[in-house]
């Protein structure tokens, strides 16, 4: 649905992304990942047409980004934009139409919408007047009013109490559901293993990872494998690398070189009662602070 080719962009001297290539297929939940400073921001103005690229191509259903596509994109920015000043219903009619909704349907969608997030007694309120949770409802509205191809998500939760964030958290999945693109750029890597089909880091404006989820998390395998036992000696394998645990109960971390995972179970049998055994696969999260730490070495 999104390609984006060989893209790069600087600020004067400073390259804020060098030579990005990322493709985003329909209807799924694409996390763009990446430390602070890394490029993110650059790339979703890039493609919201906030800002021109030096070099390379973004392209929308295989047509070179032009204006027509804006009114194709929902794009939630970090910092919220809405007027102060406004009611919540004339607001959300505004954007609406703005976004080339003609009245009628636009009132039928803050009809919707106002609703579906139950909202709909704060319709004559001021923006000033409402909590930062509300104001971040009505901006959500905003962005998905006109029920756009592309949405662009720049950290969506924060700001939301729990339950809030789990009904918007369950809104994005049910537009992805219904085949809207979704990019999603956040820090909180909870929310990236509940909902990213794929994702994407940028770390000092260069791609350093592309790919599932899954085959990220796969790739990232180290053989290494936790081990729970109740000793029945003082001795163990040198090799066995004690963890901190609480009670009776001894957990080591065992890299497997050579063998395979049953015989390392055996070999274990012979040194106590088995608690647990299982592989250590790094969460996203963990992948995420190796990279950086990886690339700011470089
Ligand atoms: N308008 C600008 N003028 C000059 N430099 C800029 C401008 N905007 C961004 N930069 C620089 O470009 C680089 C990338 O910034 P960008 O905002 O794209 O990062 P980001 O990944 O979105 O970071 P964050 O997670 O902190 O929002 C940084 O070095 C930043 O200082």
């Amino acid at each position: 649905m999104l390609e984006v080719h060989s893209l790069s962009k600087s600020y004067g001297n400073n390259p804020a992304l060098i030579d990005i290539n990322l493709s985003v297929e329909k209807g799924i939940i694409f996390g763009l990942l990446g430390p602070n400073g890394a490029g993110k921001t650059t790339l979703i103005r890039i493609i919201n047409q906030i800002i021109e690229a030096d070099s390379g191509e973004v392209k929308i259903n295989n047509k070179i980004l032009n204006p027509e596509h804006i009114k194709n994109i929902g794009y939630l920015p970090e910092e919220r934009g809405l007027y102060k000043k406004m009611k919540v219903g004339e607001q959300l009619l505004y954007f609406a139409q703005l976004k080339g909704l003609r009245a009628s349907e636009a009132k039928q969608r803050v009809k919707y919408w106002t609703e579906k997030l139950d909202i709909s007694a704060w319709k004559d309120k001021r923006i000033e007047d409402l909590s930062k949770g509300m104001a971040q409802k009505i901006q959500f509205i905003a962005t998905v009013i006109h029920e756009p191809e592309l949405l662009i998500l720049d950290e969506p939760f924060s700001g939301f109490d729990p339950v809030n964030a789990e009904l918007i958290k369950d809104e994005i999945i049910d537009l992805k559901n219904k085949g809207t693109s979704v990019i999603l750029s956040t820090h909180r890597m909870e929310s990236v293993n509940l909902l990213c089909d794929h994702i994407a880091m940028i770390n000092k404006a260069k791609k350093v990872l592309d790919g599932t989820v899954e085959e990220i998390r796969q790739l990232s395998r180290k053989n290494l494998f936790e081990l729970k036992l109740r000793l029945g000696s003082e001795s163990f394998p040198p090799h066995w690398i004690k963890q901190p645990s609480a009670g009776q109960d001894t957990k080591f971390h065992i890299m497997l070189n050579g063998g395979t995972t049953n015989q390392l179970l055996q070999e274990a049998l012979t040194y106590g009662e088995v608690l647990s055994f299982e592989e250590i696969i790094p969460s996203i999260g963990e992948i995420f602070i190796q990279l950086a730490k990886d690339t700011d070495h470089e």
